[in-house]
């Protein structure tokens, strides 16, 4: 397929996801099963404009003066890869499928377009409703915070110390032209293409070995804040496929107990495979049963236990653009019960003297430090660590920068390069 088959392409996507209201994973999808004659590189490309689109959807259409899917996609091609109206014409022209060239009303507005005097969620690309909670959170900054959440997100790995380090990783990736992040020590950082395609890291040798896992560099850096040590008891509640479970075994050394449990045990099947590959032998999983307490045993013995709470993901709004469009104030406030449930679930397995690590991957108050605020008055026996003090202790003074008022800390793409995290520290008397 040609380029301009490609932006054709975006458009019927966009287009479908616009009519049906269907995710866009499952628009593309979609399209690619009842267009055979695509292959998967042809789909990679055309899912990346997609989502170049669904990034800046708002700041697009203000300077498109148009949120059309055609807008869309024109504009991801101008504004997104800087891609000219000369050179969209020429590429459209005399094409087989290929979309109609740019009118001249397009091409004044792809030349032309600023966005001066446009509010902050158009600027910031993030839906208008949120514009008060962005506020809360960024004051004056906020539409710069939803430009950075706008950007394509990097590939991140992190180096399994079970299987090696992050040198010998960076070795078995050179190919790849992997650097080091800068936050995390053990983070790898891959190059994108530069329609924002990454290389298919899980086929290569070093993951298949477990040497690496996919992780973002923010969630690298919440599982070292919360620090499990070897020896310790430590439940991950909230472990999901594992990300953070495989984390905090990497820093367990192999010594010491870790229990990983989630209350959706379809969510748990991966990390049996996950755990095997990356050489964990100090895991037990406790799958959810209906009607019992898998962690009744646990009660007043965990060193840590990490809660990393089901949130609105406003923080990975780079990887997965679609979400913040299809995001409703309804959708938050169930988030902020299940937070608070889960919470109350970790508190009593947490031992006297030991830590409740919280860690959401939103930027919204409402799902971090008001959640955090409400536990501590219903369970008076926690008491906040200014999370800096534990980045320090866990070798990353670097991270005390992101230290908000009360002693979380909160990234950002714009404040850290990362996904956007927050994390708080509780200590039980
Ligand atoms: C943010 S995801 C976890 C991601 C995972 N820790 C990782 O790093 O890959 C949150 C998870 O919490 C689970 N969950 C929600 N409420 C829970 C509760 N009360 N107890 C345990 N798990 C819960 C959800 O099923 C979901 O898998």
């Amino acid at each position: 397929m040609t380029p301009a088959a490609h932006a054709l392409a975006a458009i019927e996507v966009l287009t479908a996801i616009a009519e049906r209201r269907s995710p866009a994973a499952q628009a593309l999808k979609d399209w690619g099963a009842s267009r055979r004659f695509a292959g998967s590189g042809d789909r990679a490309r055309i899912a990346s404009l997609v989502y170049d689109a669904l990034r800046s959807r708002s700041s697009i259409a203000w300077r498109m003066g148009s949120d059309e899917p055609r807008a869309l996609v024109l504009g991801a091609l101008a504004f997104v890869r800087g891609v000219s109206a000369e050179e969209i014409a020429a590429s459209f022209a005399g094409a087989a499928h290929a979309p109609e060239p740019p009118s001249e009303a397009e091409r004044a507005a792809m030349a032309a377009a600023s966005l001066g005097g446009a509010p902050a969620h158009v600027r910031g690309d993030y839906p208008e409703w949120l514009d008060e909670r962005f506020a809360a959170a960024f004051g004056d900054e906020r539409a710069e915070e939803g430009t950075a959440l706008a950007q394509r997100a990097p590939l991140d790995l992190r180096a399994n110390a079970l299987k090696g380090d992050r040198d010998k990783a960076l070795q078995a990736l050179s190919h790849l032209r992997a650097e080091a992040t800068p936050l995390s020590p053990l983070g790898l950082r891959v190059p994108l293409t530069s329609d924002g395609r990454g290389p298919p890291v899980q086929a290569e040798p070093a993951h298949l070995k477990g040497l690496v896992e996919v992780q973002d560099e923010g969630s690298q850096l919440a599982a070292l804040i919360a620090a499990a040590g070897p020896g310790e008891q430590v439940v991950d509640l909230c472990a999901g496929a594992g990300g953070k479970t495989l984390a905090l075994a990497a820093q367990m050394e192999g010594r010491g107990q870790l229990y990983a449990h989630d209350s959706d045990i379809r969510r748990l099947a991966p990390l049996h495979d996950r755990a095997t590959r990356a050489g964990v032998h100090n895991l037990q999983i406790r799958s959810p049963r209906r009607g019992a307490d898998v962690l009744a045993d646990l009660h007043d013995r965990a060193d840590l236990v990490l809660v990393d709470a089901p949130c609105t993901g406003t923080g990975t709004w780079r990887r997965n653009p679609d979400a913040k469009w299809r995001m409703r104030p309804g959708a938050l406030e169930i988030r902020m019960s299940e937070q608070d449930q889960a919470l109350d679930a970790a508190a009593p397995l947490v031992k006297s003297g030991g830590r409740l690590v919280y860690v959401t991957c939103s930027l919204l108050a409402d799902e971090n430090g008001h959640r955090v605020a409400a536990f501590l008055a219903r369970r008076p026996e926690f008491s906040q660590v200014p999370a800096a003090e534990a980045a320090i202790a866990a070798g990353l003074p670097s991270l005390a920068r992101f230290a908000d008022p009360s002693g979380a800390i909160l990234l950002s793409p714009r404040r850290s390069g990362t996904d956007g995290f927050f994390v708080a520290v509780l200590r039980r008397a």
